[in-house]
C-alpha cells in the first residue's frame, strides 16, 4: 500500500483509507454527513461500475472527505493514457478536508489532474463533467441526485440502501413511488452493489448501496418536463387512492385548474387503478392528457 503524502501518478489507486484519515488529522463527523469508506475492496470496485463506454475524461466527485475514493478516481482517470489523462473535480464543503485533499494530492493539483472545489454541492454551479462517481452525503443525497440526473451523464452513486431500492423499484412494487418515476425518467437505474455498514468509519445507521445511472431518453414523450414531475409528485401523495380521486384531490400540487376535465377525458380502467401501479409511460400519457384538458398553471 502507498502511504506517501503526495505520490506520483503511477501510485494513484492504492492509498490506504485508514492512513489517509490519519494524515487528514480530523475525525469524520457523522453530524456533518461524514462516513468515510474504509473497505479497499469496495473502493477498488466503485470506478469499475461506470458503463463500459462512459467518457472518463472529466470525473466529478461530490464529497471527497479524506480522499480514498478520489485516489481511485485519479487512478481511473490516468489509466488509459499517461500522455492525455482525464481529470477529476472534487466538491467538498468541509474546509479541513478540502485543504487536506489539495495537500495530499498536490502533484495532481499542480499537474492539472485534480481540482478541489471547497463549496456546498447544493449551491455551487456544477462544473462540466463527463461522469460522476461519489459516496454521497446521505443528508442531501436526494437533492444532489436530482441536480445530477438532468445532466444526462453516467453516474455511480452510493446511497442509503432503502433510498436506492426506491430509485430502482418497478410499478406495483411496495418501494415504487415518486422517486422511482423521477429517477427512471432520466436514466436506467440499477443497484450494482450492496455495501454493509462495516465498510464505513464511522459506521452509518443503515446499509448502503451503489447505484449506476446510465442516461437515456425515456420511451415516452412529455411536452413539459416540469409539469410531468409535478404531476407525478402530486399523484403519489395519494398513492392508495384511485387515480380518479388522486387527480381530483391534488390539483393544488399539480397546478391543474380543471381536474374534473381530466377525469372526464381519461380512460375508466386507468381512473380506477392506483398511482403505485402505473408505469412511467402510463404516468406520462396521463400527464399529457392533463396538460391538454386540465389547464395547468405554473407552480
Ligand atoms: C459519505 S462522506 C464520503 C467521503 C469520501 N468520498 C469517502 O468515500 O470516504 C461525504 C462527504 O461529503 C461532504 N459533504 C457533506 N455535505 C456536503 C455538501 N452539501 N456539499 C459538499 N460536500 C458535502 C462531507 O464533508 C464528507 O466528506
Amino acid at each position: 500500500m502507498t502511504d506517501s503524502p503526495t505520490g506520483e501518478a503511477a501510485g494513484y489507486g492504492s492509498r490506504d483509507p485508514d492512513a489517509l484519515a490519519r494524515r487528514a488529522g480530523a475525525r469524520a463527523d457523522p453530524d456533518r454527513d461524514q462516513h468515510f469508506l474504509v473497505d479497499d475492496r469496495v473502493l477498488d470496485r466503485i470506478p469499475g461500475y461506470l458503463p463500459a463506454d462512459a467518457d472518463g475524461s472529466h470525473l466529478l466527485e461530490i464529497g471527497g472527505g479524506a480522499g480514498a475514493l478520489t485516489d481511485r478516481l485519479l487512478a481511473a482517470a490516468t489509466a488509459d493514457s499517461a500522455a492525455d489523462p482525464g481529470r477529476v473535480t472534487v466538491i467538498e464543503r468541509d474546509g479541513t478536508f478540502a485543504d487536506f485533499l489539495r495537500e495530499e494530492f498536490a502533484a495532481a493539483v499542480d499537474g492539472g489532474l485534480l481540482d478541489v472545489v471547497e463549496r456546498d454541492a447544493l449551491d455551487v454551479d456544477l462544473p462540466p463533467f463527463s461522469a460522476c462517481v461519489a459516496n454521497l452525503p446521505y443528508g442531501v443525497s436526494s437533492e444532489i441526485a436530482f441536480r445530477l440526473l438532468p445532466e444526462k451523464k453516467p453516474l455511480v452513486l452510493m446511497f442509503q440502501a432503502e433510498f436506492a431500492d426506491r430509485m430502482v423499484a418497478s410499478a406495483g412494487e411496495s418501494e415504487y413511488g415518486r422517486l422511482s418515476v423521477s429517477a427512471q425518467h432520466y436514466a436506467d437505474v440499477e443497484v450494482v452493489e450492496r455495501v454493509p455498514k462495516e465498510a464505513f468509519d464511522p459506521q452509518p445507521a443503515v446499509e448502503s448501496a451503489v447505484v449506476r445511472c446510465t442516461p437515456r431518453d425515456p420511451d415516452y414523450v412529455v411536452g413539459d418536463e416540469a409539469f410531468f414531475l409535478r404531476f407525478v409528485k402530486a399523484l403519489f401523495t395519494q398513492r392508495r387512492k384511485t387515480v380518479r380521486n388522486a387527480v381530483r384531490n391534488t390539483a393544488h400540487i399539480s397546478g391543474l385548474d380543471e381536474p374534473e376535465a381530466v377525469v372526464d377525458a381519461a380512460d375508466e380502467e386507468l381512473l380506477s387503478s392506483r398511482p403505485g401501479t402505473l408505469d412511467p409511460a402510463a404516468f406520462a400519457a396521463l400527464a399529457e392528457l392533463a396538460r391538454e384538458h386540465g389547464s395547468p398553471t405554473e407552480a
